[in-house]
């Protein structure tokens, strides 16, 4: 079947001032994958995705969101998306269930806190208040607050930046859940590891410009047929891999 568009960015571009932070950026999005946007520090990655949230005035452009332009219909996209919010946003007196049903009401729909946080596995975490998560607790209660209103596509900007190497295999399986119950991920990093084992499609941001679209395997097969050879043999497994592998992949009480 052929893959259905959800987001198209066209000829997008962000001035601040003199300074050009998105020059001239199309993709696509399609329904139902984990699509990332890569780059490095101050490529553009961020005021790329808020433009699309409607966070941000571009500067000219087309933003289409499940067919709603970000000129014409704000409320539209709204409706459709599932956005974290900045740690500032969780009131600190509330505790997880007052938090989910504080949200809940102001989208205006009916879910538990239950319902909620069983599908990031912190029911356990319920009367916590959110300072008091560890690190991979708070990304999967923020991932838990951007599907409430059964977003079609949800945003997540540097979702594991910051979190030990369980905290991060836990948050990739927790947002492969998420793609496989239909729901569009977009997601801003950049570690490339997670790139690559996590995203369906990438997009290279830098200095913003797109400067290459491709699925992960696609980018390393075509180096790979210029001839292109890493100049050291690497092991067959990494640092990463005897700590995972004397530790344990469980992911602790944290
Ligand atoms: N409100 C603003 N006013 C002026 N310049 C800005 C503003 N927001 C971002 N910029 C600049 O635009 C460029 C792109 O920033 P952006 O945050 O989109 O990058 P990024 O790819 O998300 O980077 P990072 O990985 O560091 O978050 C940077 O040079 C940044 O300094």
């Amino acid at each position: 079947m052929a893959k259905q568009p959800i987001i198209t960015v066209k000829n997008l571009v962000k001035k601040y001032g003199d300074f050009t932070a998105v020059n001239d950026i199309s993709f696509e999005v399609y329904e139902g994958e984990i699509f990332g946007l890569l780059g490095p520090n101050g490529a553009g990655k961020t005021t790329t995705l808020e433009i699309i949230e409607t966070l941000r005035e571009k500067t000219s452009g087309e933003v289409t969101v499940n067919g709603f332009s970000v000129d014409k219909d704000e409320d539209g996209i709204k409706k459709c998306i599932g956005v974290q919010l900045q740690a500032a946003g969780y009131y600190p007196n509330l505790n997880l269930s007052e938090l989910i049903v504080l949200f809940s009401g102001l989208y205006g729909v009916d879910k538990t806190p239950k319902e909620m946080l069983e599908k990031v596995a912190l029911v356990e975490k319920a009367k916590a208040k959110y300072k008091d998560l560890s690190g991979g607790q708070k990304q999967r209660f923020s991932i838990a607050t951007t599907l409430i209103n059964d977003p079609k596509i949800i945003f997540l900007d540097e979702p594991t930046t910051g979190l030990d190497p369980q905290a991060r295999r836990n948050l990739w399986d927790l947002i492969r859940e998420i793609r496989d119950r239909g729901t569009t991920v977009v997601i801003t990093t950049h570690y490339m590891d997670e790139a690559e084992v996590l995203c369906d499609r990438v997009a290279f941001i830098d200095g913003g410009h797109v400067i290459g679209i491709d699925t992960p395997d696609s980018f390393i097969d075509n180096l790979v047929a210029t001839g292109f050879e890493r100049k050291k043999q690497v092991k067959e497994a990494n640092l990463e891999d005897v700590f995972i592998n004397m530790t344990g992949k469980e992911w602790r009480p944290e």
